[in-house]
């Protein structure tokens, strides 16, 4: 340790750990983990916290500043990912991008998936699918109010089928949603979370005494159906000449692949991980929406008037009008800041040894960025639990709150390359969702609603009443419109 720690440096700050185990029980479990991290920060006064558990070091960051001058400024050092055997090495999950360490092909992914999801391809090719989705949606919500969180999760999984891989999502048991559900639902556990992530020894169990490893074999035939299925229709598609424009099938007629089809296994990877990681994350977002709305009516109110200022009534909300409808804008910002949709985000890992304000970080340290605390700090966003877009829109005497984009969506060589793309679909979807109905609550308080633990935090099932707004909002829904 000495002459990794040449100047004999202390560790960051942190609960002092006891001896074989460490930190052990001092690590957040239980639910809402990054409240718990939060709350180590507040006992040892540090926004960086330390602690070892078996021999793994753990580095909690909770505030931007700390996240922004590690994951933003030092991407050479920490951009890496922990081992995580368990979802790695047992369930096969390494051919995913959001889970890759930073030196096993990663690049190669990451420029695939940044390519295709940067700004300009979004707006010219990927939001007519949009569009057309999220009128479906509008549909579907007339039909079955009730069925909302359905409804949502259907939109972002079909919008997200047809840019990757040109398929058309036309019934809610299409046959690769439901298997991309079932992968999500065995999947749900955090990374991390496992006994064999903290001892990977166990790894080495033969299966007969260890039913986790059989378990883990089974989810991993599953995720790779999961990867392989729909790319494989792609390919019989394009041999009969009748494939639909999509980033796969694009990817597969480029002329610059190489003549031996030996880039197959990275644009299979490539497909996957878009759905695997854009479908929950999006429409969590929007049931999260649907919750604010019910809450907060004078919110939605001021909504309504800024649409029938802007918009009118004769006609649904375009990508065209958004820089004039400032205030659905604001929701938006302040949805993605409410309640995170990665809280703890995705862990980094550190490639070696560094230094951060006098204090020694170990290679190979894992990374949280605690994004609900970053964007809960009470320095920056004024009473932070409360749903008030109105603290985006600048004032005379009040300089609008920081965009929550710069922590939501992650740092560094890791931020999410779908940010673009959810920005917008999650644009169109609340802008058309506020033009058509009125949400409103049926008796739901906050505090009934638990957030689940895992790389995305989703809500437990509330109600809300969906009831459309204006005598003619119907119309608004049908295909001529
Ligand atoms: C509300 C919507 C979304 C949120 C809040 C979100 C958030 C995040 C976060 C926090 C990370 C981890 C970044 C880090 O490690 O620092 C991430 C990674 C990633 N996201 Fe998103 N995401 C969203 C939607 C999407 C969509 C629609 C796509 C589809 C293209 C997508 C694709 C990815 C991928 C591929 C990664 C892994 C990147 C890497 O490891 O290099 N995400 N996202």
């Amino acid at each position: 340790q000495r002459t990794r720690n040449p100047h004999n440096l202390p560790l960051p700050p942190g609960p002092q750990p006891q001896l074989i185990v460490g930190n052990l029980k001092d690590l957040p479990a239980g639910g809402r983990e990054w409240d718990g991290y939060e709350a180590l920060a507040r006992r040892f006064k540090s926004d960086v916290i330390y602690l070892r558990v078996l021999g793994t070091s753990i580095l909690s960051l909770n505030s931007f500043n700390a996240a922004n001058e590690l994951l933003n400024q030092q991407g050479a050092v920490w951009s890496d990912r922990p081992r995580l055997p368990m979802i790695k090495e047992l369930m096969g999950w390494d051919w995913s991008l959001v889970l890759q360490s930073y030196h096993e092909g990663f690049a190669s992914h990451r420029r695939i998936v940044q390519q295709h999801f940067q700004p300009g391809i979004v707006s010219a090719q990927y939001r007519p699918v949009m569009i057309f989705e999220v009128k479906v949606l509008l549909r579907s919500l007339l039909a079955s109010p009730h069925r909302f969180a359905d409804h949502l999760k259907r939109m972002a999984g079909a919008i997200i089928m047809m840019v990757t891989y040109g398929h058309r999502v036309v019934a809610d048991d299409d046959p690769f949603i439901q298997l991309a559900e079932q992968v999500r639902r065995h999947s749900e556990q955090t990374p991390g979370a496992a006994l064999v992530d903290t001892l990977p020894i166990l790894i080495y169990l033969p299966s007969f005494i260890a039913p986790f490893k059989r378990l883990a074999l089974w989810r991993r035939q599953l995720s790779v159906k999961m990867r392989d299925a729909p790319f494989l229709v792609v390919k019989e598609h394009l041999g009969s000449r009748n494939a639909v424009p999509s980033m796969v099938s694009s990817l597969l007629e480029s002329e610059s692949r190489p003549k031996d089809g030996s880039d197959e296994e990275l644009i299979k990877n490539c497909g996957g991980v878009v759905y695997s990681a854009g479908a929950d994350t999006t429409a969590t977002a929007l049931t999260n929406f649907f919750l604010a709305m019910s809450l907060y009516p004078d919110v939605q109110r001021r909504a309504h008037t800024e649409l029938d200022a802007v918009v009118g009534r004769g006609r649904l909300p375009d990508f065209s009008d958004r820089d004039q409808l400032p205030y659905i804008g604001a929701i938006l910002k302040e949805t993605l800041r409410w309640k995170a949709v990665a809280p703890l985000g995705v862990p980094h890992c550190t490639t070696q040894a560094d230094e951060y304000r006098g204090r020694y970080i170990p290679a190979k340290t894992t990374v949280l960025a605690n994004i609900s605390a970053m964007l809960h700090d009470p320095e920056v966003y004024t009473d932070p639990d409360e749903f008030n877009p109105d603290r985006f829109i600048a004032k005379e005497a009040q300089q609008a709150a920081p965009d929550p984009a710069r922590a939501a969506f992650g740092f560094g060589r890791r931020i999410c390359p779908g940010r673009y793309f959810a920005d917008d679909s999650i644009w169109i979807a609340i802008s058309n969702i506020l033009q058509v109905f009125t949400i409103s609550s049926v008796d739901i308080e906050e505090t009934d609603i638990q957030w689940s633990s895992g790389l995305v935090s989703v809500p437990s099932a509330f109600g809300c009443d969906v009831q459309p707004r204006f005598e003619g909002a119907k119309n608004l829904t049908s295909d001529e419109s």
